[in-house]
This record gives structure tokens, C-alpha cells and sequence, in this order.
């Protein structure tokens, strides 16, 4: 089983914004796409989410053609956290984490019990629990990024996107955040592929990185292979060093602030 793409284009008009992609996550990867504004992360994860519809080429999940498939059988595999928050609800925390068991309720059916338990069971994981009762829209950036988050998991999706979801998250919670999803690509086979600007964050959690410059895929593979000093400063167009601190992850910096 597996998200697969084989030649897929976007073009927004004119302007080419993903150029031949190809690639093919497998169950249970947590796989970073890394590259600098614009490069074309947020475009490929809307088309991997069935926001925008490739221009060409094919995009596989499961079996299911995602370039034919409606909008509710796409939502019953796959759930995202996009970057912006313009999303604002006037009801509590609890309300809009179960808003994430829509895709699996019949026309007008509320959510059950088990579908409340499930939204508490996955604030509490993101140590979010706290949050239930609150306003939505009276909570901190952050406490909505992890709101959203709590949505986009009760979901209980085959495939988890994330748009850069460590955005607005204290330091202690961009770990907690990317351990708990971690966790899960291991312990429900969850696939998740997500953006990230931090390439040492990458490092750490990553089993499988792409990387995107200008729309395309300039290298992808297993983290450890594909993160070296040439890679990434070919990516970000400027010379970084490999700093090692003792594990088998080491941390990437910019030349300038190592010399
Ligand atoms: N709605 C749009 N119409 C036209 N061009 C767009 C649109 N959205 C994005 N683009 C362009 O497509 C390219 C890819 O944008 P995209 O948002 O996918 O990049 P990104 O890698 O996610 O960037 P960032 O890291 O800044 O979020 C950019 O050149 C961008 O200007």
C-alpha cells in the first residue's frame, strides 16, 4: 500500500509550480518535503489532499485514482493541517476536533459518544486536554495549531499531511507534536507527509525526505542519505555545515554562523 505520483504538473496560468514529481510513500514513512518558499511544498500537498487537481500525471492512494475520487471518499483516507488559520468556528475546542468524523457520519447524523471520546482521547495525546472547553477562537495561535491538529487525527486517517505543523508551537511542543506523530506512522502504520523549514527537525524525525527547488525533485531517499552538506546547500543556496553532537543525527547550520 502506498501514496504514489508519477509525472504529475501544476500549473497555476502560466506559472509551472511542480514539474514532473515522481515518487512513492509507503505505510508507516514519515516523510518531510523540504525547500525554500515557493519551491512547491504547499502546491503538492493540496494536490496529495485533492484541493488542486494535477494539471497532468497520475496520483495513486491505496489503489484509489485521487485525480477521479470525491471530495468525501478522499476525506475518509486522507486528513490535513494546512498553514494558514484563516479557519476561525465559534464553538468550543471539543466541537471542532470532532468535526474531524464528519467524513464517516450519514447526511444530518451527529456524532456519537465514541466520536466525543475519540476527540478527548486525542486532545489528551497532544497534552491539549485543557483546551475541550475553550472558545476556539479565544485560544492562542499555537493552542489552534494543536486544536487542528487533535481535528485532523481523530480523523483517523491512512495519510496525514501537514503544512510546516510545528508553525506557532513553543519549543517543547514542536517535540511533543512531531514524537506524537511519529509514534503514530509506527503504531497505526499512519503515512504522513509534511512541510517543514527546519531541516535539523527533518533530521530527527524523518524516515524519507524530498527535496523541492524550483517544482522539482532535486534528490529523495532515506533521511540519513539524502540530508548532507551538499544537498542542502545546494537546496537552500547557501554553504552549510554538518555539525555531529554524538548521535546519529547530526545538525546542519549555516557556514557563517560555524566559522
Ligand atoms: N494561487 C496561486 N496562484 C498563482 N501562483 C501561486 C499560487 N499559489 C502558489 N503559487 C506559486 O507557486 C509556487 C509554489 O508555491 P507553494 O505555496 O507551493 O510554495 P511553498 O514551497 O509551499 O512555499 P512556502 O515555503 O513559502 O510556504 C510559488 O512560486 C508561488 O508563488
Amino acid at each position: 500500500m502506498s501514496l504514489s505520483c508519477h509525472s504529475l504538473n501544476y500549473y497555476y496560468g502560466p506559472h509551472h509550480a511542480l514539474k514532473n514529481i515522481d515518487f512513492e510513500i509507503k505505510d508507516a514513512c514519515f516523510c518531510a518535503l523540504l525547500g525554500r518558499n515557493g519551491s512547491g511544498k504547499t502546491t503538492l500537498l493540496h494536490c496529495m489532499n485533492g484541493i488542486l487537481k494535477p494539471s497532468s500525471g497520475s496520483l495513486v492512494l491505496d489503489g484509489m485514482d485521487m485525480t477521479r475520487a470525491t471530495a468525501r471518499e478522499i476525506a475518509r483516507q486522507v486528513s490535513m493541517v494546512p498553514q494558514e488559520r484563516t479557519e476561525m468556528f465559534p464553538f468550543n475546542v471539543l466541537d471542532v476536533v470532532v468535526m474531524g468524523r464528519t467524513p464517516f457520519l450519514k447526511m444530518y447524523q451527529s456524532p456519537s459518544d465514541l466520536d466525543y471520546a475519540m476527540a478527548k482521547k486525542v486532545l489528551a495525546m497532544l497534552g491539549a486536554r485543557k483546551l475541550a472547553p475553550r472558545n476556539f477562537n479565544r485560544i492562542s495561535g499555537g493552542e489552534r495549531q494543536l486544536a487542528l491538529m487533535a481535528r485532523a487525527l481523530v480523523q483517523d486517517p491512512t495519510t496525514l499531511l501537514l503544512d510546516e505543523p510545528t508553525n506557532h508551537l513553543d519549543f517543547k511542543n514542536q517535540y511533543l507534536l512531531l514524537e506524537r506523530i511519529k509514534a503514530l506512522c509506527r503504531e497505526r502504520k499512519t503515512r504522513v507527509v509534511t512541510s517543514m523549514h527546519d531541516p535539523n527537525m527533518a533530521t530527527l524525525f524523518a524516515d524519507w525526505v524530498v527535496l523541492l527547488k524550483y517544482g522539482r525533485i532535486v534528490a529523495q531517499g532515506p533521511t540519513q542519505e539524502i540530508m548532507t552538506e551538499t544537498n542542502l546547500s545546494d537546496l537552500y543556496e547557501t554553504e552549510l555545515r554538518k555539525i555531529n553532537i554524538g548521535t546519529d543525527r547530526p545538525v546542519f547550520l549555516p557556514a557563517s554562523v560555524t566559522a
